[in-house]
C-alpha cells in the first residue's frame, strides 16, 4: 500500500477556458499554464507520482517541451496512471480539494469524479472524492487571482 499527496496552483486570467477535472466550466476567466492548466488533475497526477516515488509532473512533462503546450491533462493523467499500473498498483482511493472563490464547482463535481474514476479505473464510485472550498476571500485564491487544488491518493497492490 502506498500513499501520495499533490498540490498545484494556476493563475486565473481572461481569454482562457476554465478546465478543471477534465470539465470545461463556464466562467469569465480560465487557468493559465503551459498545458490546459487543469489544476485538479495536476494535483491528482502529482499525488499518484508521489505514491510510486516517481517525482512530479514537471519531471515527466516539462513545461519547456513544446509537446506539452496546450496538453490535455486527462492524457497526462492517463500516462501517470499507466506508470502506476506498470508497477502493479490499483486505486485504493483519491480525495481532492479545489480551493476557489469562484466559480461554483459543486454542479460540476459529479462529472469531474466520472472523468477521474474512468482514468484511474475505479471499481466503485466511492473511490473518487472531490471537494471544493472558498478561502473566505482571503489570499490569492480569495481575491480570485488563482485556483489551487490538493489531493491525496492511496494505491494498493
Ligand atoms: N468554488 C467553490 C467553493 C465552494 N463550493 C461549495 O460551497 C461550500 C461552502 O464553501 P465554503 O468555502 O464557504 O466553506 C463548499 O463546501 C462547497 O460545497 C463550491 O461549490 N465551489
Ligand atoms: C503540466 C505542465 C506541462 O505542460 O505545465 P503547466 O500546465 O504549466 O502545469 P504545472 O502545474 O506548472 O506543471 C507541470 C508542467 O510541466
Amino acid at each position: 500500500m502506498r500513499i501520495g499527496q499533490g498540490f498545484d496552483v494556476h493563475q486565473l486570467v481572461e481569454g482562457r477556458p476554465c478546465i478543471i477535472g477534465g470539465i470545461t466550466i463556464p466562467y469569465e476567466k480560465g487557468l493559465l499554464g503551459h498545458s490546459d492548466a487543469d489544476v485538479l488533475l495536476h494535483a491528482i497526477s502529482d499525488a499518484i507520482l508521489g505514491a510510486i516515488g516517481e517525482g512530479d509532473i514537471g519531471r515527466h512533462f516539462p513545461d519547456t517541451d513544446p509537446a506539452f503546450k496546450g496538453a490535455d491533462s486527462v492524457v497526462l493523467l492517463e500516462h501517470v496512471w499507466k506508470l502506476a499500473k506498470e508497477r502493479g498498483y490499483r486505486l485504493g482511493n483519491v480525495d481532492a480539494t479545489i480551493i476557489a472563490q469562484a466559480p461554483k464547482m459543486a454542479p460540476y463535481i459529479p462529472q469531474m469524479c466520472e472523468v477521474i474514476a474512468r482514468v484511474l479505473e475505479a471499481e466503485d464510485a466511492s473511490q473518487v472524492n472531490v471537494k471544493a472550498t472558498t478561502s473566505e476571500k482571503l489570499g490569492f485564491t480569495g481575491r480570485g487571482e488563482g485556483i489551487a487544488a490538493q489531493a491525496v491518493c492511496l494505491l494498493v497492490k
